[in-house]
């Protein structure tokens, strides 16, 4: 339901907050007037924040100012409060929790967690806070509280109810917990569950068991017989076969290979019906940045494709005499162009009432796209249409609420195919499953995931390769915290030629001039053979690694000729843009915090500095921290469909000729932010800094932005002190942006082990996977 139908059953309430467009209420400092002073709570007395609507929101002020808790939430709950009588103070703690959760990624708030662990309900401890009289901790506020007392709070018919209603509110009770959530939230499920069950319901042809001739024939044509199993053509079967279907795998898994397979045995077999039209095909991925990376690797392997043979299985066939060849797109757009967003709206053109016109979505990078967005996406799919997601779900998951593509692939790894899929995969494939991967209880869901699980780009050679499975390894009985230390410096230390693992030792100022010389040069020297001599696994050379420097001199030595005007020379500035950019992405430092010296706001500075005094930039401390100058790399964060100009995008400052001197005093220059563009004909969008608003600097990037991104040098920062941001998810993220060579840093030696066993602790309420797994 939505919530202007709620609003609208309603009367009494103004429930406008949770219209899909309203923007947050404002903070509201009447309802609590008279601030009372906080009494003191001992862990054997209830904290009066339990009880005392007063004294919980002068709690979550404090929390407030500390940065532990959102406006946003504090906003909410006094929302209402006011609009409501009597609502009771455990109730809009939950809601308050349960808003704040939505921030950290997860969709709803789950009561008995949070009393087990009631510090992960806030975002403690924030980057960068001092301690000094902190506010009360939720492990003391929720010291005496049960889990019957909290949810036996949580029962306000105005506020809160177990399922289709009006209310802002959402429990869902479970043996032993509850869960709770904002109305909004709790839909977004509910409609994802319903949309990916019923394209997985009885009759799909998921359960069909019977492979027919021209798809085994197809499918030999697209990959070469092997000795082994190939789970790269399982994959292309198994998606072929249902209309909601997902390929995930680690980097270099081959699932851009495998999707451009499956385009094209998808086409062939609808040629091969009569009168049929060709797909409609339609591809995407959440952000500008893997939009183009998937268009450049898919125009790639599409010409590689084997058409005129899977044409010539169509000989007799009754459509291919009338019908084109088969036909593969190789555009790619972003999950918001695709949907059509509006601006300042969150609603898109294209819904449930104005389907997209397609047959089949592909969707890169499914890892990053949250809950909302995933159901915008099926809501806007026609029940005939196949989806298939493509992406890694061992990366970190967006930042937004809910790790869609994470939560589907929970069994991923042991596969759970049943004996009727793996018979039917043996006839089309020649191979039969491994005993381990076959379950006669597996769900229709399972049925639709393959798991790419052989590494084409990163063989057993590779550090990189190597040091990512090492860190992807979960924590279990077998495999203890000291183990997997072990098995990570294993790999660190073992001498791999693409990989460095520098460990800085601060001086008496904090700092280790290692960084500096890394991200200067990318501290070649300090790789095995200086980084010379090395091949890829195609046997092609690999250029040795760089830092900075490479880009910025690229820029000083191949500036055209200052007396060539820009505008009428703008293949020339062209071509110097577009070799800086590709210098620029030789190298690029990654770190997982914002603030702080070792977040991305103190890195810029420190980098620019380093990079000033090498003589690469010029401007004093201020330009270089809040200016404009040449050779700043800037990140877009945020879509600006007006510059054309997406999410993700990196341009460089450059500077070219003010086209406003006067002829007879050339000389003067303008900053321009050169953006490469997949346009060949125009491939650099040049735009004024004034009209950029949404940038940063991007000397150093969180792992977060980096998602969807490579670089040929990643280098990842891990800082000096612990912090729960610090992830497996977060680390084996960061290190798979690598393509050719990975520098790990630690500000402090211990820091990676302590990262690679901690793991994201994700909160989603109903399963997705309910339903589509238990039949
Ligand atoms: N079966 C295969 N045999 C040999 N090479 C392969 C095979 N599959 C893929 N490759 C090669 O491995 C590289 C990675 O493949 P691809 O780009 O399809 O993987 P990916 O999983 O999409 O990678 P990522 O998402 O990490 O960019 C490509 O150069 C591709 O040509």
């Amino acid at each position: 339901m939505s919530k202007r139908d709620t609003a609208s059953k309603n009367e009494s309430m103004n429930l406008d907050l949770f219209a899909d467009d309203a923007p947050p209420a404002a903070l509201d400092s009447t309802a609590s007037a008279t601030p009372p002073t906080e009494p003191t709570a001992s862990a054997t007395q209830p904290h009066p924040a339990l009880s005392d609507t007063a004294a919980l929101f002068l709690l979550c002020e404090r929390w407030v100012s500390r940065g532990w808790l959102r406006d946003l939430d504090l906003a909410l709950v006094r929302f209402l409060d006011r609009e409501t009588q009597n609502a009771p103070p455990l109730l809009l703690l939950g809601a308050a929790l349960a808003s704040h959760q939505l921030g950290r990624g997860h969709v709803c708030l789950d009561i008995a967690a949070t009393l087990e662990a009631p510090d992960f309900a806030l975002s403690l401890p924030p980057e960068g806070d001092d301690l000094n009289d902190p506010p009360p901790l939720p492990s003391h506020v929720l010291a005496t509280l049960t889990l019957p007392e909290w949810q036996a709070a949580l029962n306000h018919p105005t506020l809160i109810s177990d399922g289709p209603g009006n209310t802002p509110l959402v429990v869902s009770h479970s043996d032993n917990t509850s869960k709770l959530y904002l109305r909004r939230y709790w839909q977004f499920e509910q409609t994802l569950h319903q949309e990916i069950a019923a394209r997985l319901s009885a009759d799909s042809p998921v359960h069909s068991s019977e492979p027919s001739p021209l798809l085994k024939r197809a499918l030999d044509t697209l990959f070469p017989a092997t000795d082994t199993l190939d789970w790269q053509k399982n994959a292309c079967a198994l998606s072929a076969r249902s209309p909601f279907a997902i390929i995930t795998g680690g980097p270099g898994t081959g699932k851009t290979t495998t999707v451009v397979r499956l385009l094209a045995l998808l086409q062939t077999l609808q040629l091969a019906q009569a009168d049929a039209h060709p797909l409609r095909i339609r591809l995407a991925a959440p952000t500008g940045k893997a939009a183009a990376r998937l268009n450049e690797s898919i125009a790639g392997q599409v010409k590689d494709l084997p058409l005129s043979r899977l044409e010539s299985l169509l000989g007799e066939q009754p459509a291919a005499a009338s019908s084109n060849a088969i036909d593969i797109p190789t555009e790619v757009t972003t999950l918001h162009r695709l949907l059509g967003a509006r601006a300042d709206t969150r609603h898109f053109r294209h819904n449930a009432a104005n389907p997209l016109a397609l047959d089949v979505l592909v969707v890169d990078e499914a890892s990053m796209v949250d809950i909302e967005m995933m159901t915008a996406l099926l809501s806007a799919l026609p029940a005939s249409a196949k989806l298939v997601l493509l992406g890694d779900k061992d990366q970190l998951a967006s930042v937004e609420a809910g790790a869609v593509l994470g939560d589907l692939c929970r069994r991923a790894d042991a596969a759970h195919y049943t004996p009727a899929t793996a018979q039917w995969l043996a006839e089309l494939t020649d191979h039969p499953l491994p005993a381990t991967l076959i379950d006669p209880e597996g769900q229709p869901l399972n049925q639709a995931i393959t798991m790419l699980r052989v590494s084409h780009r990163f063989t057993e050679t590779s550090g990189i390769g190597q040091l990512a499975q090492a860190i992807n390894q979960p924590l279990s009985e077998a495999l203890r915290e000291r183990d997997k230390h072990q098995a990570v410096h294993s790999v660190l230390n073992n001498g791999y030629a693409d990989l460095h693992h520098l460990v800085l030792q601060p001086d008496a100022q904090n700092e280790d001039s290692a960084l500096e010389r890394l991200v200067i040069t990318g501290s070649t020297q300090r790789f095995p053979n200086a980084g010379e001599g090395r091949t890829n696994f195609k046997g092609e050379p690999v250029a040795p690694p760089t830092g900075y420097s490479y880009y910025l001199s690229t820029l000083a030595s191949e500036r055209p000729d200052t007396s060539l005007a820009f505008e009428k020379n703008s293949e020339v500035y062209d071509a110097w843009a577009k070799q800086v950019l590709s210098a620029y992405s030789r190298f690029q430092l990654l770190c997982a915090l914002r603030k702080g010296p070792w977040g991305v706001e103190g890195l810029n500075l420190r980098i620019a500095k380093t990079l000033r005094s090498e003589k690469l930039l010029f401007g004093n401390d201020h330009t270089l921290e809040k200016g404009w100058f040449e050779g700043r790399p800037v990140l877009v964060t945020q879509n600006d469909y007006g510059l054309k100009l997406m999410n993700g995008d990196i341009g460089i400052t450059m500077a070219v000729p003010d086209p406003r001197s006067p002829s007879n005093k050339p000389g003067r220059s303008l900053l321009r932010v050169a953006f490469p563009t997949s346009d060949p004909e125009n491939p650099i969008h040049w735009v004024l800094p004034s009209r950029l608003h949404a940038v940063e600097t991007v000397f150093a990037m969180t792992v977060h932005k980096s998602q969807g991104s490579e670089f040929q040098h990643t280098a990842l920062l891990l800082p000096q002190t612990p912090n729960p941001i610090l992830t497996r998810e977060l680390v084996y993220t960061g290190i798979t942006r690598a393509r050719d060579w990975l520098t790990v840093i630690e500000a402090k030696r211990g820091i990676l082990n302590d990262a690679v066993t901690r793991e994201v602790m994700r909160v989603s309420g109903v399963d997705i996977t309910r339903g589509c797994i238990n039949e």
